[in-house]
């Protein structure tokens, strides 16, 4: 391989990536197809066209019957509004998607959602009724009380795809579960923001002042003003646990009351903070200096229980704790405890460890602890905002699209999405071919891809198609599925090593992409010709006209597009060969579709390699393989 200076290696837990760069001629690759006629088909001098959405290419490949909208293209959100919304409900009864709503969701949610398939809205299901259900289901939405364990996802039995979060928190999703299974997990993470800052603040207020308290007394016909005397906010200093979207908006509105704030958050930019006036500081700093600590980190293994015995001891006596986040970072046991040792003033929660709490949980029946039922998110506002942002979230995913807000799968913009379309196409079928050339295919332990491309290394993201190279790999081979949300999971599980480089040439950056290797090592081939003179068995293709074609098949060149199947055959380069096989194959009623034939020395050998639309049958194949010239063939489905 053609290369020169070593930009860039960077490791991941099953792929490498390296960077070289190397000058080169012009692609003869033409210009790039409109986005329109990409969409719709419609560029008439294409030899093929796209498939629908049931091709395996759809990087989530979903398979259920209503996809009978695109694939990869759905990304460009705009189009696809315009051009493929939901299906025709009074024509497609039955191919609409069951969504399970398993939590009260905003109207303006279900209607989105009701649009695009059969909308089950059924509330209060325990663990035993929702795995019952969720079989026939491709989509579930959850607020925080359902619990979507690995139980869930293995009675659902591979057919639901996409699990909606209707707001930020996915603790209660058993996300390494969900991708295991290829379930796309999303969430909805910035329309209750301000409504978890408004009820952190609220309950701020309402502890310093006693307010639920003291109308409980009254309520109970007292009077008692001298009991409830309250502190003041002002100039005390607030220390903010989690400096995200909650926590900064927490922050600007304390500096209103008047509050001196501080944060910690290991993750925060310090941009960020800067830009509201808050000064980072460490866990330490944070907990031992505040008059308040107001919690909005997730829960996560390393904030489980962060608020415990040890750390509560090093509080300023007196302090009032928030936590509108999780119950779970904080040891509740442990936050009795220094409510009565007097370390802990005062407390306002709005999560428990367990919801809903036990009745009788000494935390919630302290008396200096004021508690609301987990209603963080729960304004008018907020829910109409998660509502929809979840409904078009999970239809966006049930239609092939990787969503800006997935949990479990690279995130990746629309228009990167559009531009990498052809090349996710292109990536899976030459996995499929290079797998089929090798014999003994479950013994594929090394794979190399190279991509070549003008584009800066750090302007190609490759994860998609790294996704699709290993599900063409995988598939052919296993039971297994494979999509982009448990590609890499699937490889590791199977020992695959897929290592990435990417060769940087001196043609268009206009095209993300020059063409892609895939490379297969130590491995026997069954067509000998595939293995290239390092000893791997290799295969090139690129993208003319928005169509996926084959390149190179170890040293030979040859320009066949990839479609339907594919015959490949090294024989004497003679004159009459094109001829005595197309004979053949017209004998036996397979059609040609496409036909390129490469050499390596003149009037020496050449590969042939034959676009066919049907499967030729064994008698077909042995009468190829009965022509003295040919020295080998190999029949590939694409
Ligand atoms: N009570 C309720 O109804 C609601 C609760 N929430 C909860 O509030 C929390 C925050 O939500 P958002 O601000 O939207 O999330 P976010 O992701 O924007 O912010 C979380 C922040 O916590 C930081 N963080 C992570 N580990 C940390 C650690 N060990 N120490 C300190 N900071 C750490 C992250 O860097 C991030 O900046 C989440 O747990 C969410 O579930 C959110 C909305 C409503
Ligand atoms: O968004 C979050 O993280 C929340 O905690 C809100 O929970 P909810 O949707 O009100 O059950």
């Amino acid at each position: 391989m053609a290369s020169s200076s070593s930009a860039k290696t960077t490791f991941t837990t099953t792929t490498t990536t390296t960077t070289t760069t190397t000058r080169r001629s012009p692609s003869s690759s033409t210009a790039r197809p409109s986005l329109l006629s990409f969409l719709h088909n419609t560029t008439p001098s294409l030899p093929i066209t796209l498939k629908l959405s049931h091709s395996p290419s759809n990087p989530l490949h979903y398979n259920s019957p209503y996809h009978h909208s695109l694939t990869m293209t759905n990304a460009v959100k705009t189009i696809e509004s315009a051009s493929i919304c939901a299906p025709d409900s009074d024509n497609l009864p039955s191919l609409r998607p069951n969504i399970l709503v398993s939590e009260k969701l905003g109207e303006a949610g279900l209607q989105v959602l009701r649009r695009f398939g059969n909308v089950d809205c059924c509330y209060d299901l325990s663990p035993e009724q929702l795995c019952a259900k969720i079989a026939s289901c491709d989509a579930l939405i959850v607020r925080s009380g359902t619990k979507v364990t690995r139980e869930v996802f293995e009675a659902a039995k591979g057919r639901l795809k996409v699990v909606g979060r209707a707001g930020v928190g996915i603790d209660n999703v058993d996300l390494p579960a969900a991708t295991e299974f290829g379930c796309l997990v999303v969430n909805a993470p910035t329309a209750n923001t301000v409504a978890a800052a408004e009820h952190g603040i609220a309950l701020l207020t309402a502890m310093t002042r006693n307010v639920a308290q003291s109308d409980a007394s009254m309520k109970a016909g007292k009077w008692e003003r001298s009991k409830y005397v309250g502190v003041s906010l002002v100039g005390k200093k607030l220390a903010v646990m989690g400096f995200g979207k909650v926590g900064s908006e927490v922050a600007r509105r304390a500096k209103g009351l008047g509050m001196q704030v501080i944060a910690h958050d290991p993750y925060a930019p310090v941009d960020r903070a800067r830009a509201v006036g808050v000064d980072l500081v460490s866990f330490d700093q944070a907990i031992g200096t505040a008059d308040f600590i107001s919690l909005h980190m997730p829960l996560t293994p390393t904030t489980n229980k962060i608020f415990n015995d040890e750390t509560f001891a090093k509080m300023k006596k007196g302090v009032g704790l928030i936590n509108v986040a999780r119950g779970g970072v904080i040891d509740e046991d442990a936050l009795v405890r220094a409510l009565d040792g007097g370390v802990v003033a005062q407390a306002a929660l709005d999560v428990f460890t367990e919801e809903p709490p036990s009745k009788d949980s000494k935390l919630v029946q302290h008396k200096n602890v004021t508690v609301t039922p987990h209603l963080g998110a729960s304004t008018k506002e907020a829910q109409e905002g998660v509502a929809i942002e979840i409904a078009e979230a999970v239809v966006g995913a049930l239609q092939g699209e990787l969503s800006a807000t997935a949990v479990n799968a690279p995130m990746v913009p629309a228009e990167v999405l559009s531009e990498l379309a052809p090349y996710v196409v292109l990536a899976e079928k030459l996995g499929r071919l290079a797998v089929q050339l090798a014999s003994g295919g479950s013994g594929i332990k090394s794979v190399r891809v190279v991509y070549k491309s003008a584009r800066d290394p750090d302007d190609l993201d490759t994860r998609i198609l790294r996704a699709m190279i290993t599900k063409g790999i995988i598939e052919p081979i296993s039971s297994s599925f494979v999509n982009i949300v448990n590609a890499d999971f699937t490889a590791k599980q199977k020992g695959l090593r897929i290592a990435e480089e990417r060769i940087v040439v001196d043609t268009s950056p206009e095209f993300p992409i020059d063409s892609i290797q895939v490379q297969i090592s130590n491995v026997d081939s069954k067509f000998a010709s595939a293995v290239s003179e390092d000893g791997w068995i290799a295969i090139e293709g690129g993208v003319r006209y928005g169509i996926p074609h084959l390149t190179c098949v170890g040293s030979f060149s040859v320009d066949v597009s990839l479609e339907g199947n594919l015959i490949l055959c090294r024989q004497v380069d003679q004159p009459g060969m094109i001829g005595q096989v197309g004979n053949i194959l017209g004998k036996h009623n397979v059609n040609v579709s496409f036909m390129s034939v490469g050499r390596t020395v003149q009037r020496k050998q050449a590969i042939m390699a034959i676009g066919v639309d049907e499967e030729p049958n064994k008698d077909t194949l042995s009468c190829i393989g009965h022509v003295p010239a040919i020295e080998e063939f190999v029949f590939l489905k694409l």
